[in-house]
């Protein structure tokens, strides 16, 4: 198990260290309209597992996001506190 701060550590270092075989770099090179699309595909899996299936489902799903979102914040250069600054 991690945190969304742990989360974002290591897909910061997967993005300035780019190794091969991760999954992180690979969707960073589809660039912003690639990541953009993953988002959308994933937000509408977590409306249709909070309206169709259990929480467990909609946990997976809502992790999924998180983590989507997260690699479009380092493709465009956003911190944590640039997002935290309007929380
Ligand atoms: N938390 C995640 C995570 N959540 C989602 N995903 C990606 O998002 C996809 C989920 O999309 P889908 O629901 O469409 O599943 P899918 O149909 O199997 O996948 P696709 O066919 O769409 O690629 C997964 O296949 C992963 O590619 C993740 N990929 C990586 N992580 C974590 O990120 C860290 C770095 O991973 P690497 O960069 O791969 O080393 C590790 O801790 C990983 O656990």
């Amino acid at each position: 198990m991690k945190t969304f701060e742990q989360l974002w550590s290591e897909l910061a270092e997967k993005a300035r260290e780019r190794p091969a075989g991760s999954g992180t770099v690979a969707e960073l090179d589809t660039g912003v309209h690639g990541i953009g699309k993953k988002i959308v595909e994933e937000a509408a899996e977590v409306w249709m597992a909070a309206e169709h299936e259990g929480v467990e489902r909609t946990a997976e799903e809502i992790s999924q996001l998180l983590y989507h979102l997260q690699v479009l914040m380092l493709a465009r250069g956003l911190t944590l506190e640039d997002v935290y600054s309007y929380l």
